[in-house]
């Protein structure tokens, strides 16, 4: 199942640059793994703000949240996610 995720990261200004270094650091390991399993399938960053618009290929909601509220960064973001399916336009037969 796709999910479009969109994830606000908003690190608080007092944390200590060492800390913030390090979590960031984590997600990025963290988010270079899930792409290699094919569950992280997307990930863009969008253009001026400290966010990404990222595409998850997993079972289901349950999945993804586990996925999610377990990256490093998770008790710093803002998550918006909304569950894709095949537009009946769409010329690209491999949407799924
Ligand atoms: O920078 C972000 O959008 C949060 C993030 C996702 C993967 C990563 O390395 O950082």
């Amino acid at each position: 199942m796709l999910f479009h995720v969109e994830m606000e990261v908003r690190i608080p200004h007092d944390l200590p640059t060492e800390r913030a270094d390090t979590l960031k650091q984590a997600e990025r390991v963290r988010a270079m793994e899930l792409q290699g399993t094919g569950a992280w399938r997307h990930l863009w960053r969008v253009a001026g703000r400290y966010a990404n618009v990222s595409i998850f290929d997993v079972s289901g909601a349950q999945e993804l949240h586990d996925i999610l509220s377990s990256l490093p960064l998770f008790p710093f973001m803002e998550i918006r996610v909304a569950p894709l399916c095949r537009h009946p336009s769409s010329i690209h037969d491999d949407d799924r």
